[in-house]
């Protein structure tokens, strides 16, 4: 009989089902157009793009321009690849355009599908990017489809790792642009780190495609991408709070050994105070719950531990005056690993020993805000319903289960359970052989390094050939996967076999066909491809009689995703193929999460040596303990968002403030007005609101004036003057202040003065963010530790890094007003001594240059001094061959790329 929910799901269908049913009229509509794009020449595929550009300018929707698009894309992978796309290609193309999830099978052409809806939105002109989570992926997928992109006009970009800047550029300047998450978390902060427009290499965050997205938006969303820089040397601060250490008693504190956490009780808290108050660390009336002493307090956290939780000759040694960690697995040193966050300074401290400087922290940001920036987000993945309920809540993403092709011929094997790890080895040599003796190749998936070289020293000895895919072997990744599907290959992998390793039945035939060439260089090219290509589809067919690839697993991964991407590496696009787990009681998943009543059924059931255990319930049982390690990342994960989202809006703030600096060519009403801001400020604290005259404090004016306005008022005379009020004097004073910057503005020259008003705004707000950030690190660490009263630390957080985000911004005002009051042009001895300096230093590094040269000027390059012979400027053949960077053969003594090869 069959249930209710099963019955309504016959007659109404699933909502997934109803979202595959509602596209079918759009793939309809490509299907029909296919034959007016095929009979287009190729220079016409690409006049539909401008075509195309043009309707979208005179405001068509991307909506319907979906069906001509599309087809002008299915058109172009045709010519260009050869592959022509699938129905529910283009099905998972269209839930891509409209912001979603979708989810593809392994092995059904994501790579292909992406390209329909990047088309189709860089028409816009606005640039999309495709999210890789690898470099290579990047690059193989870049290059791939770049034909595809070529075939219809437009460009493709890739970006990697230390690329030079005006290439990187350009890449992001790309109608397509793939890149890693790493790289585009890593610009994107980079970016807002420059101090001008042109610098700049990300345009705007406008659609992300991320492939694997479960992997980059989940599994590593958590990890925070940072710069960090230049060291700050506090060691005053740490040897200061370690001297009040010992004055602690246990009755001021609490400490929790397991999670090498201390507490401090209400009389700490009060003791601190005072203790901090008369060492000078806290102000007059400063207290300790006041955001401002948040980094004091986390510091003393920190030394408190030093001292309580951290043993010397137990967790750390000193050796030759330095603090060295000990492993508490290993027991063995670990030079050169520092504890975070102001710990490892605080056991120095702690120690005598020298304090080393700290990293801070320039930038940061986590994947999850970083593609939150992007105005549509989507992606692709073989298995996102596992976190469906991540991916909704957090991204605001719906997961639309994409059919297949083909249906899938694989056969999943139930698991096999045994009592030992050895046994379960026993069994899998076993497995192999049987299967290898039929020819059919085998991928084994192992979990590390060390077990992918336990396993191949067993199958050694059982006389069994066989390669490794594993991080040493990485050089040869390619070649071992475009074997791994022969027949009677066997290939031990790591989860390096995971997405994006696609093996071919039979072998890669255009591996083949190279090989041949290489073997063979005389030979007619057409030949070599149709006689090998004959003979591959005899290869291909022979291993699909032995059952196609066998995926042989030998424990389970925490996370069901990553099995399931190792098992899709079989049964692609239809093919035959076969999948298996063996397991043992010993494996980590097993000791770590297996329930009780798994333990006691397997016990029940009575396994003997070398027998497994295979039975459904087995498998339900372990994906429930999977599901239980899923859920509590989840948790850790979303509270972590919490806390992260609360510095991210500041950071939105902040960035968006620099971009606006950064595009502004007139700052000085900006500059002007945080002016007046500082003088209402010096008003309220030395003439406070609601107070007489007698209580102003005119003298701390006088003094604050001169340091923060560098002006020399006569407030005092001010002060006593009939009639004169707090008003008055703010109105003088910024009459004042008015009339000195403006003198500066005529001294410097009005152009030269917005230029310094900028480059002034914009270090000071990189410096005061940095500091914040700290801050804001250090906030984090104390909201828990603050727990004296039953408040939420996340509540406790939020105000807080608001009251200090406020904090930040008055202390940017002041800095950048006394600094511009502090600007003045130079003397002209000391602009004549400043170009001396300039010009020694020029003449040492060209002398140092010549020598380093010497005898090796090439021919055709410039020198400093003139032009390259012969040089015309009309006429670039005679202009040698200068790299970019290398001075311009005109002889102006600037860099190619400055001049003249701005017009080449
Ligand atoms: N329309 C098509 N017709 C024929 N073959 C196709 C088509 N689209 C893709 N393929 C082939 O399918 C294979 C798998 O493609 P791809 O690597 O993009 O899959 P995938 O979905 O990304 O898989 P995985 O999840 O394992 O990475 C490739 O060999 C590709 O050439």
């Amino acid at each position: 009989m069959l249930g209710i929910g099963t019955v309504a799901k016959k007659i109404f269908g699933t909502p997934n089902d109803r979202k595959i049913k509602a596209t079918r009229p759009l793939v309809e509509k490509i299907n029909a157009l296919e034959p007016e794009f095929e009979a287009l020449s190729d220079e016409g595929l690409i006049e539909k793009t401008q075509e195309f550009k043009k309707r979208i300018e005179e405001g068509e929707s991307l909506d319907s321009l979906l069906p001509e698009a599309f087809a002008n894309c299915r058109e172009g992978a045709r010519r260009a690849l050869g592959l022509r796309a699938f129905d529910v290609q283009l099905m998972g193309g269209i839930f891509l355009h409209q912001g979603n999830i979708s989810e593809m099978k392994t092995g059904e052409g994501k790579t292909l599908v992406a390209t329909f809806p990047a088309y189709l939105n860089a028409l816009t002109g606005k640039g999309v990017h495709i999210v890789t989570v690898n470099d290579y992926l990047a690059r193989r997928d870049a290059e791939w489809m770049s034909k595809v992109y070529g075939a219809l006009g437009m460009t493709t970009g890739v970006v990697y790792p230390q690329q030079p800047e005006d290439e990187k550029k350009a890449a992001y300047g790309s109608d397509v642009t793939y890149a890693t998450n790493n790289e585009l978390g890593f610009d994107y902060l980079r970016d807002n780190m420059k101090s001008s427009l042109e610098e700049m290499s990300q345009r705007e965050h406008y659609f992300a495609i991320v492939d694997e997205v479960d992997s980059i938006l989940i599994d590593e969303a958590r990890t925070p991408l940072i710069i960090s820089g230049p060291a700050q040397d506090r060691s005053d601060l740490y040897v200061g709070i370690d001297k009040l250490i010992p004055e602690l008693t246990d009755d001021h504190y609490s400490l929790d050994e397991k999670t090498r956490n201390v507490t401090f009780t209400d009389d700490g808290n009060e003791f601190l105070e005072d203790l901090l108050h008369s060492r000078g660390l806290l102000e007059e009336g400063q207290s300790l719950y006041d955001p401002e002493s948040t980094t004091i307090v986390h510091h003393v956290n920190q030394g408190l531990r030093a001292h309580k939780l951290f043993q010397k000759d137990k967790d750390y040694i000193v050796r030759d005056g330095e603090v060295v960690l000990i492993d508490e697995f290993t027991g063995r040193m670990m030079p050169g690993r520092r504890l975070s966050d102001g710990l490892h300074q605080a056991i120095e401290a702690k120690e005598g020993c020298n304090i080393q400087p700290e990293n801070v922290t320039l930038a940061s940001v986590t994947f999850q805000n970083y593609f939150r920036l992007y105005d549509k987000l989507s992606g692709m993945t073989g298995t996102a319903a596992t976190e469906a309920e991540e991916f909704a809540e957090i991204y605001g993403l719906g997961v639309v289960e994409v059919p297949t092709n083909k249906p899938i011929a694989r056969l999943d094997e139930d698991d096999a359970v045994y009592r030992t790890t050895k046994e379960k080895f026993d069994a899998i040599v076993e497995t192999i052989n049987e299967a290898h003796e039929k020819g059919q190749p085998i991928l084994v998936g192992t979990t590390s390094i060390e077990k992918s070289e336990l396993l191949s020293q067993l199958l050694t000895q059982a006389g069994i050939k066989h390669n490794v895919l594993n991080a040493r072997q990485h050089e040869q990744e390619a070649q071992i996967v475009a074997d791994a599907g022969k027949l009677g290959a066997v290939t031990i992998a790591t989860n390096m076999a995971g997405r994006g390793t696609d093996i071919k039945l039979g072998g890669n035939v255009d591996f083949k066909i190279m090989e041949a060439l290489e073997a063979n260089p005389e030979a007619d090219p057409e030949d070599v491809r149709e006689k090998i290509e004959a003979e591959h589809a005899a290869d291909e067919e022979a291993v699909k009689q032995a059952g196609g690839l066998f995926v042989l697993a030998t424990e389970r991964h925490e996370s069901r995703r990553i099995d399931n991407q190792l098992r899709g590496r079989s049964g692609r696009q239809g093919d035959p193929g076969r999948s298996a787990f063996f397991l043992s009681l010993e494996d980590d998943l097993m000791r770590i999460f297996g329930s009780e009543r798994l333990e006691k059924v397997l016990s029940t059931l009575g396994m003997k040596e070398g027998e497994a255990i295979i039975h459904p319930w087995v498998n339900k049982s372990l994906e429930r303990a999977q599901a239980k390690v899923e859920g509590r990342n989840f948790d850790i994960r979303k509270q972590l968002l919490k806390f992260d989202d609360v510095m991210n809006e500041q950071r939105k703030v902040i960035f968006k403030q620099r971009l606006d600096i950064m595009k502004a060519d007139d700052l000085s009403e900006i500059v002007r007005d945080m002016r007046g801001e500082v003088i209402d400020d010096l008003i309220d604290t030395y003439m406070p609101p609601k107070t007489y005259a007698d209580q102003w404090d005119t003298e701390g004016l006088y003094a604050a004036v001169i340091e923060q306005l560098n002006l020399d008022l006569p407030v005092m005379a001010w002060a006593e003057e009939e009639g004169v009020d707090d008003d008055e004097i703010a109105d003088r004073l910024d009459k004042a202040a008015d009339e000195m910057m403006e003198q500066k503005t005529d001294a410097f020259g009005p152009e030269n003065m917005r230029a310094i008003e900028k480059q002034i705004l914009l270090q000071t707000i990189d410096a005061k963010w940095r500091e914040h950030l700290l801050t804001l690190e250090h906030l984090r660490s104390v909201v828990g530790f603050r727990g004296y009263a039953q408040r939420d630390p996340l509540n406790e957080y939020k105000n807080e890094a608001f009251q200090l985000f406020e904090t930040m911004l008055d202390s940017l005002r002041q800095d950048v007003t006394q600094k511009l009051a502090q600007i003045r042009p130079m003397t002209e001895e000391e602009q004549k001594a400043m170009m001396q300096e300039i010009a020694d230093q020029r003449s040492a590094m060209e002398d140092a240059a010549k020598a380093k040269h010497a005898g090796a000027a090439a021919a055709g390059a410039a020198t400093a001094a003139g032009a390259v012979e012969g040089f015309d400027e009309n006429d670039p053949s005679t202009w040698g061959n200068p790299g970019r960077n290398q001075p311009c053969p005109c002889g102006s003594g600037q860099k190619f790329k400055h001049c003249h090869g701005r017009l080449a």
